[in-house]
């Protein structure tokens, strides 16, 4: 059988006494665009950092494309691009010369490095900003440079945490674009988001995480059962009506 773009079996991670991560497994087909919900501290970033190779695992094994993330990283590294949540940069480079920095340590050659550093730079609206260091850049910024970073190598695989935090509706829309057009190309996405409406418009399978495991997952329409995404995810996680009653000293 073909192996799946992704497959989590078991990623555990305990940090003292937490289980930020209980044994979860989930399996990514080819050619999808998954997406994984959850609310703040399900464990959506832990369970990415060590299936990525980021974050070394308690116990469970995470395969790109059915080649062990940890057993051969080189072998899967060069299959997966990585958007990290809070992603480290050489922060005195600018955004040319980070692309440039990380294309030629890939292994691209230089003329390959400077045709693609250039072409995403101008899909992202990022090369009006070639005097400025990525120290300067801005949060939404810095999402579009990562997200550069991640497709340069052409991956088969894009992992993203939370690729449409802090960008701007326009960045977002071109960024929509690129995703779906390398989904088309043949690519696989696996992103994680808290919103819903572009979960429900850009994936097609998605994952609920919660207390470090997966309470749900199938096809958007199968976790929606019949409801809106939002509803569903509530429902699963827990609705809360904490906040409603106190904090009385904020009324006049
Ligand atoms: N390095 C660490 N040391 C201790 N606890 C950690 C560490 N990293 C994460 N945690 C804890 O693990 C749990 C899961 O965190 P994680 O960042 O994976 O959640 P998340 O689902 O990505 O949340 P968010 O939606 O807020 O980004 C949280 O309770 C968090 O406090």
């Amino acid at each position: 059988m073909e192996s799946a773009a992704f497959e989590l079996d078991g990623l555990t991670k305990v940090f003292g006494a937490q289980r930020a991560v209980d044994s979860l497994s989930l399996v990514v087909p080819r050619g999808s665009f998954f997406g994984m919900l959850g609310p703040n501290g399900a464990g959506k970033t832990t369970s990415l950092s060590m299936a990525v190779g980021l974050l070394r695992p308690d116990a469970g094994t995470a395969r790109v494309f059915g080649v062990d993330v940890w057993a051969s990283p080189e072998e899967a590294k060069a299959l997966v691009g990585v958007l990290p949540d809070g992603l480290a940069m050489p922060e005195r480079l600018t955004g040319r010369e980070v692309l440039t920095y990380l294309g030629l340590l890939r292994g691209l050659d230089r003329d390959e490095v400077a045709a693609r550093a250039a072409e995403l730079l101008e899909v992202l609206e990022l090369d009006g900003e070639d005097d400025k260091q990525v120290i300067g850049y801005s949060t939404g910024m810095r999402k579009k440079l990562g997200l550069a970073v991640a497709l340069l190598h052409a991956p088969r695989l894009l992992v993203l945490d939370e690729p449409f935090e802090a960008v701007d509706p326009v960045s977002a829309a071109t960024i929509r674009t690129i995703l779906n057009r390398f989904i088309a190309g043949g690519g696989s996405v696996v992103m994680s988001s808290h919103v819903m409406a572009l979960v429900e418009q850009l994936c097609d399978r998605v994952a609920v995480v919660s207390g470090g495991k997966v309470v749900a997952a199938g096809t958007v329409s199968e976790v929606q059962a019949g409801g809106s995404l939002e509803d569903a995810f509530v429902s699963l996680v827990g609705a809360s009506t904490r906040g409603a009653e106190g904090l009385t000293w904020l009324s006049a």
